[in-house]
């Protein structure tokens, strides 16, 4: 049995203050029917993870390096120094915007898991992609670029998202039986890899403008265990909505 594992990625938004007052609000009312996160920007984390008993804070990027000259990057040794266990890799934005590439999320996977951290590693197709009939073939060159040289142990406590990228901050969402193919066929790919035992423990959440009443709905699929939220987690009721939905 998979534990749902629903995460906030922030963006880049949210001050110090603006953190820390969410943490405090919203991590009381967390409950254990799932793992609940937050991914904060780098200069919020330390206080994200000061003020947070129950949810788990994640970095929203690391580099792939231990140290050395990479101007404004940020080693995965920084992050654990503040206690940050998880990190996003791949998403979409960065791979848009910030030139992230296969190989790129391949070293960060290889740096995040060899450090004892666990990555949520995001897969997608662009709006041509899925109008091109193409977004099986690219989650699954994504996710085999992602997985390259991940040993079986390791790949086991990977969590995938599945972020068509045409749902991202759009309010269009992917229908749950569109979300369900896909992030089996994921959750297949995965098993090609490694054997069904693995691809049974790996957490596969899907991404897009979800919101709290679609929530429980999307959870109720077979391969989909969780969420990385974006807009809908900036709010303290929303995030609270979330949690509720899930009682
Ligand atoms: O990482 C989160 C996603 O990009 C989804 O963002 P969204 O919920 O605002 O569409």
């Amino acid at each position: 049995m998979r534990k749902p594992i629903i995460v906030g990625n922030w963006k880049m938004n949210k001050t110090i203050a603006e953190t820390k007052a969410f943490v405090e609000a919203v991590d009381p009312a967390v409950k254990d029917t799932a793992d609940w996160g937050i991914a904060t920007p780098y200069l919020a984390l330390q206080t994200a993870k000061e003020n947070a008993k129950n949810l788990i804070v994640a970095a929203e990027n690391c580099h792939f390096k231990d140290s050395g000259a990479y101007t404004g990057e940020v080693s995965v040794g920084m992050l654990k120094e503040i206690g940050i266990e998880w990190v996003i890799l791949g998403h979409s934005e960065r791979r848009q915007y910030f030139g992230e590439t296969d190989e790129t999320v391949n070293a960060k996977m290889l740096q995040v898991l060899n450090n004892d951290m666990t990555p949520i590693v995001c897969v997608g197709e662009t709006l041509e992609e899925y109008e091109a009939g193409t977004t099986k073939e690219v989650v699954k060159t994504q996710t085999v670029a992602a997985f390259k040289d991940v040993c079986p142990k390791c790949a086991s406590r990977v969590v995938i998202a599945y972020e068509p990228v045409w749902a991202i901050g759009t309010g269009k969402t992917a229908t749950n039986e569109i979300a369900q193919d896909v992030c089996g066929y994921i959750r297949s790919v995965v098993a090609e890899l490694y054997g069904q035992e693995v691809a049974d423990q790996v957490r596969i959440q899907y991404g897009g403008s979800v919101k709290p009443e679609g929530l429980k709905a999307l959870l109720e699929q077979p391969d989909i265990d969780g969420a990385l939220v974006g807009g809908a987690s900036l709010v303290e009721d929303s995030y609270k909505a979330m949690i509720a939905a899930l009682d």
